[in-house]
């Protein structure tokens, strides 16, 4: 490794090493990751591509400790999340990720408004005038009192991504955020997204099978063979 990207690597806000896991199949072990290496700088975006089933999402829910590596490790600032315990990893999530799925997963009996500050108030870090500021670039202001039933949508994923940078968190973990959404409500979307985690001072790990899509993000990195092509 040359001394440049020693240096970019070692002040990474995240890093993956030799990052391994299989998944137990009928026929033995299935190896999906084996040995990812990543960084990526504070405030920068990484697109992650990848056919079907070379283990994007995978590698997404290890960095969110969602789920045990084989081997490896997995830093984010100078917490090793392959060490932490359970509860060490449901802390890491409130206070320093944000997490968006395709699956817009808001809390049916909360409104827009208490959607927008949930993970906010669950990392203590809860600031209303940040809270309405998203809601405004976001055009969900009018909606705060409406439930997500009465969303279409665009507008639902519009509250995920408001609801994952309230609590301004320093990585937000997309997995194809903008896929349940037709092609401009998505773009709009992602556009949104970027435009709000640069504000946040957020970094981007973000699932994608669209070039188009991961070209809006600084650098793009496929899956393939178990492994991580920068
Ligand atoms: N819980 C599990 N148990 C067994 N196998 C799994 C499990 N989760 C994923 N897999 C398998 O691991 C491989 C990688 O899955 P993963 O969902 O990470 O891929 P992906 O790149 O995100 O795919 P897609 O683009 O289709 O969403 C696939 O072969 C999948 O079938």
């Amino acid at each position: 490794m040359s001394a440049a990207r020693d240096a970019a690597v070692n002040g990474a806000l995240l890093r993956v090493t030799g990052l391994s896991k299989s998944y137990r199949g009928p026929q033995g072990p299935l190896p999906v990751l084996r040995g990812v290496d990543l960084a990526l700088a504070a405030g920068t975006s990484l697109a992650l591509m990848g056919e079907s089933g070379s283990g994007k999402s995978t590698l997404l829910h290890l960095v969110a400790g969602l789920d045990h590596a084989d081997s490896g490790a997995i830093r984010i600032d100078d917490v090793e999340v392959t060490k932490l315990d359970d509860d060490g990893r449901a802390a890491l999530r409130r206070k320093t990720l944000g997490v968006v799925f395709q699956q817009f997963n808001l809390v049916p009996s909360l409104t827009v408004g208490d959607n927008l500050a949930l993970q906010a108030r669950l990392a203590g870090r809860y600031d209303c005038d940040w809270r309405d500021a998203l809601a405004d670039r976001l055009g969900l202001s009018a909606l705060l009192d409406r439930y997500p039933e009465q969303l279409s949508g665009g507008q639902q994923q519009r509250v995920a991504v408001g609801r994952a940078l309230a609590p301004r968190p320093r990585l937000l973990l997309a997995d194809e955020p903008t896929g349940n959404l037709d092609e401009a409500t998505g773009d709009a979307v992602l556009d949104l997204l970027l435009e709000l985690s640069a504000t946040a001072g957020a970094a981007v790990l973000m699932v994608t099978h669209s070039a188009l899509l991961a070209a809006k993000l600084d650098r793009r990195a496929t899956l393939a063979g178990g492994r991580l092509a920068l």
